[in-house]
């Protein structure tokens, strides 16, 4: 199976469900590419980046992984509610996407179907879902590579925190380098080689040799015990705890964001991950209420993106009908949430 079987490549009619027109004014939507080519994947990307594409929208809609890490689901969602906002905002001068391919989604229907019945907390249901993920990780890391090999940017939405192995994975095999990753998150993902879930795609891809560096921004000193944090040591990297931030405020997320930004080794890739789990409020998979605020979520975005050797963005996580009020204030606030983040990713990016 090749990247191309793993993709399910959008036309206008995949997202005619969620846009709207106005007078007057031009929306993402409407700025917009679609891949329109019938070459396989990886030889259609080439040709979008000839063509002046830079950056590259991709869905993964599952909640195997955050399932698999004895968690709730619902992280099927974020793209939809993404959807829903960001196509409609309107192009102007700060910020026009012109430059950006909406290719589609990862396939995980199928995945999605066969974890539908099992149950977290039997064991052999857990086993089952920790192997479907697995089976996830393949196609993100097929369709992620074929996208880092035509030199575009992904900006990947949606499922569990699992998929940055995937992405990982992919970056390091078409790069031939080890990555680097900054993640802004209460969760180190730094558990246990036990099977895959979204607790540990950071172990896993240090386990297999794709991470060289790692920084978490914002770590909760309650959400990590003491394994993970020995672990995440013991691999030589690093942390700046959320007590640390807002607590006890001994630093701030400006300088936070450094620690990584300027330890970090510019010959080698960089990964910008956010579980979306960070921010107060969000429907999620893991909710919180002792969080950052958004513009917190946005600001580490900016920052990390404007180093030069950046190439992903990883916005995982949300789950719209997890929110307190319900699922169509869950859609509203993640849309908004996750659109601002990738707005944040572009304009740093471009400018
Ligand atoms: N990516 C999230 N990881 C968290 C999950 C927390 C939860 O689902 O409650 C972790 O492993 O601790």
């Amino acid at each position: 199976m090749t990247a191309h079987n793993w993709i399910k490549i959008y036309n206008e009619s995949n997202i005619s469900e969620y846009t709207a027109t106005r007078e007057n004014e031009t929306r993402f939507w409407q700025s917009l590419s679609f891949l329109k080519s019938q070459s396989p994947l990886p030889e259609a990307l080439k040709d979008a980046a000839e063509f002046g594409i830079k950056y590259v929208l991709v869905a993964v809609n599952e909640d195997i992984g955050p399932r698999g890490n004895c968690g709730n689901g619902g992280a099927t969602d974020g793209w939809h509610a993404f959807l829903k906002r960001f196509l409609n905002l309107p192009c102007n001068q700060f910020l026009t996407p012109s430059n950006v391919l909406l290719l589609g989604e990862v396939i995980t229907d199928d995945l999605q179907q066969q974890s539908e019945t099992l149950d977290n907390s039997l064991d052999a249901d857990l086993t089952r879902l920790r192997t479907l993920c697995e089976e996830l990780d393949v196609r993100v890391s097929a369709v992620l590579k074929a996208i880092f090999d035509a030199g575009l940017e992904p900006i990947v939405i949606g499922g569990g925190h699992n998929n940055s192995f995937g992405l990982l994975q992919a970056l390091s095999n078409s790069q031939q380098k080890q990555c680097q990753a900054i993640n802004f998150d209460p969760h180190a993902d730094f558990r246990a080689i036990e099977g895959r879930h979204s607790g540990n795609g950071f172990s896993y891809a240090h386990h297999a040799g794709y991470l060289a560096d790692y920084h978490v921004v914002g770590m909760h000193e309650q959400k990590n015990n003491d394994t993970i944090i020995a672990s995440l040591q013991s691999a030589g990297f690093t942390y700046t705890t959320y007590q640390d931030i807002l607590v006890s405020r001994s630093t701030s997320l400006t300088d936070a964001i450094k620690v990584a930004t300027t330890r970090f080794d510019p010959n080698l890739p960089l990964g910008i991950e956010v579980d979306v789990d960070a921010i107060s409020g969000m429907p999620v998979s893991a909710y919180t209420n002792c969080g950052f605020s958004v513009n917190d979520a946005e600001h580490f975005v900016y920052l990390s993106a404007k180093q030069a050797n950046t190439h992903y963005l990883h916005l995982c996580e949300a789950a719209p009908k997890n929110h307190p009020q319900g699922a169509a204030q869950g859609y509203i606030e993640a849309g908004q949430v996750l659109s601002g983040l990738v707005c944040s990713y572009l304009k740093a990016r471009q400018n």
